[in-house]
């Protein structure tokens, strides 16, 4: 099984396609300085015109608890994704309303300490979230077997995709992969995307 997360999503026409295509979960950013963020309104107005079986996930960076509480209730929104240095307690106190993603940026290989941290999954990402940069593959491995759901995510593409697959990773998270701009996703991208992972399933 695998599961693809489509990120940065900011126009319905996109985040339909991507749930017909198969997306598991769409990622709509409420983070502050991302050329992707969205007002809570706007991914409400998605997150209510979209199926009742594709998970809507909320990307936060370094807010705080009510912040991002207030926010995903006002977005209708389903899982919390923290991209920032937000401690375990924030974690915590979300997570008892939200499953919860955390976001660990990788420089170098992943830290097995991350398996610690009180989230339903982690995801492991380029130093710089969203810029469709990608990072060896093999730096997730200290934290693949450990029992804690890893996601995949930093400048995977169409094209690379089977590299990330191949680790066995809970799922995978793309936004700049599939755009046509920065926050516009591409059909044909889109489609390559999905055809690449159903090949991989054939395969495997
Ligand atoms: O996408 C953004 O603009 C963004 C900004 C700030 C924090 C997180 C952001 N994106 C979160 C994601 O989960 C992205 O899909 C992930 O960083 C991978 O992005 P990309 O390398 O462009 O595929």
């Amino acid at each position: 099984m695998v599961r693809v997360k489509i990120c940065g999503l900011t126009r319905l026409e996109d985040a339909l396609l991507a749930e017909a295509l198969g997306a598991y979960a769409l990622g709509f950013v409420l983070a502050p300085g991302s050329r992707r963020r969205l007002a809570p309104e706007a991914a409400r107005g998605i997150s209510r015109a979209l199926g009742p079986f594709v998970v809507r996930v909320g990307v936060f960076r370094d807010q705080p608890p009510g912040e991002v509480l207030r926010l995903m209730e006002e977005a209708r929104l389903q899982v919390a994704q923290l991209h920032g240095a937000e401690p375990p307690e924030w974690a915590e106190a979300i997570g008892r309303f939200f499953p919860v993603i955390k976001a660990f940026s990788l420089d170098g290989p992943a830290r097995p300490e991350w398996a610690g941290y009180p989230a339903w999954a982690l995801l492991l990402d380029s130093p710089s979230p969203g810029s469709g940069k990608p990072y060896p593959r093999a730096w997730a491995e200290p934290l693949l077997g450990t029992g804690k759901r890893v996601i995949l995510a930093g400048g995977i593409t169409p094209e690379n995709a089977p590299e990330a697959l191949a680790l066995r990773p809970y799922a995978i998270d793309l936004a700049s992969g599939v755009e046509e701009a920065v926050g516009v996703k591409s059909r044909a991208r889109l489609e390559a995307l999905f055809a690449r992972v159903r090949a991989f399933m054939m395969g495997a």
